[in-house]
């Protein structure tokens, strides 16, 4: 049955998103911040700044109003940075209130919130009570926008403890081209989204610095080691890991151009500063923000987390790369398994 969405990001993952549901039947808003690329998608039915060549279907609106794109909506889906979720929480809250809906809530967003270290689905149900909405489902998973733009092959995961609404959501995006399985882990497929994006960083950078594909195997295998490690000890199922959210979204970010945070590590690998690689790339790289948020978490547990805290000390303490990984190759050998 048709729902009425709310997609809450006119960025390169909202607009492909907010595209599908379209696609699928729906009767979908989407709610950007930025006037002028608002005005293109209504008018031009293109957002060129996140997507040159992509045609948006005609009936998809955008808006500037968030009480215009949540009037009387079944679905909100958060398509906005990990930070801004909290502050866009508790904006959304009252105009809920005031329109008497519960919608369910689905994030597709990947990253741990700074400073509280929290997963996202956490920090909506901190911000959102359960009698103003449905539950909170993640939609996580290999998932280029690109690649999703031009209907590309595409599985992913909607997690949800409660089955029933992740087979909803499964539901609202499955088509010919995008398919969607179920998992009942959270905090597995939190963990992994936003832990990935950190790995993918190092892959990039080990791109940069002329290594080989020895050393990109080894980074990714060993880095899956430390997500699950984190994982697990926050309560996830390490079954998880080896599943789309897991492996599968850590294999398309660690190989694709496609991928900001890959980019992103790649200038950094070229000897290219932070700063202007953040400033010039203009769509958000999460993992940036998420080694400090896990590096911070894994000092807290006393969770052994090597390439992450490489990588943090490469980002935030301008430790030189080539020094970081030789002292990380260095170190005393190790059992493979935990
Ligand atoms: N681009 C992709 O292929 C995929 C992205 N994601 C995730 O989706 C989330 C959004 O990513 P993208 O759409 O790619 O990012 P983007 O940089 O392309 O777009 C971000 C959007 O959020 C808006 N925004 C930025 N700061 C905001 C704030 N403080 N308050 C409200 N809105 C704000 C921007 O105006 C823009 O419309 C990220 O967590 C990312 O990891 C997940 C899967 C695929
Ligand atoms: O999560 C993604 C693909 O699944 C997108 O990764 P980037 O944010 O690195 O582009």
């Amino acid at each position: 049955m048709a729902k009425k969405i709310a997609v809450l990001g006119a960025g390169s993952w909202g607009t492909v998103l907010a595209n599908l549901l379209t696609e699928n039947g729906h009767q979908v808003t989407l709610w950007g911040r930025n006037a002028e690329h608002v005005a293109e998608i209504n008018q031009h039915h293109t957002n060129r700044h996140y997507l040159p060549k992509f045609k948006l279907e005609p009936t998809l609106i955008a808006t500037l109003s968030l009480e215009q794109a949540l009037d009387q909506v079944d679905v909100i889906l958060f398509v906005i940075p990990t930070n801004a979720i909290r502050k866009m929480a508790q904006q959304i809250l009252p105009i809920i209130k005031r329109q008497g809906i519960r919608p369910m809530l689905i994030h597709a967003s990947k990253g741990l919130e700074l400073g509280t270290h929290k997963r996202l689905s956490q920090v909506l149900t901190e911000e959102i009570p359960a009698e103003f909405r449905r539950e909170i489902v993640v939609l996580s998973g290999p998932s280029h926008a690109e690649n999703v733009s031009e209907h590309d092959l595409t599985s992913i995961t909607a997690a949800c403890s409660n089955l029933t609404a992740a087979q909803q959501v499964q539901q609202l995006f499955m088509n010919d081209y995008f398919r969607v399985y179920t998992n009942a882990d959270v905090i597995g497929v939190e963990m992994g989204a936003a832990l990935k994006n950190v790995i993918a960083l190092g892959a990039g950078a080990l791109h940069g610095l002329g290594y080989g594909d020895n050393a990109k195997a080894a980074l990714m295998t060993r880095g899956l080691a430390e997500i699950s490690r984190l994982g697990v000890a926050f309560g996830a199922n390490p079954l998880t890991f080896i599943g789309l959210s897991g492996v599968g979204d850590l294999i398309v970010t660690c190989t694709s151009v496609n991928s900001r945070n890959w980019r992103a590590g790649n200038q950094l690998g070229q000897g290219k500063p932070l700063q202007q690689v953040l400033d010039e790339m203009g769509m958000v790289v999460e993992g940036v923000s998420t080694t400090r948020a896990a590096y911070e978490l894994a000092q807290q547990q006393g969770i052994e987390m090597p390439i992450t805290n490489t990588i943090y000390h490469v980002l935030y303490d301008e430790k030189e790369i080539r020094t970081a990984i030789t002292e990380i190759m260095q170190r005393e050998g190790k059992q493979e398994l935990d």
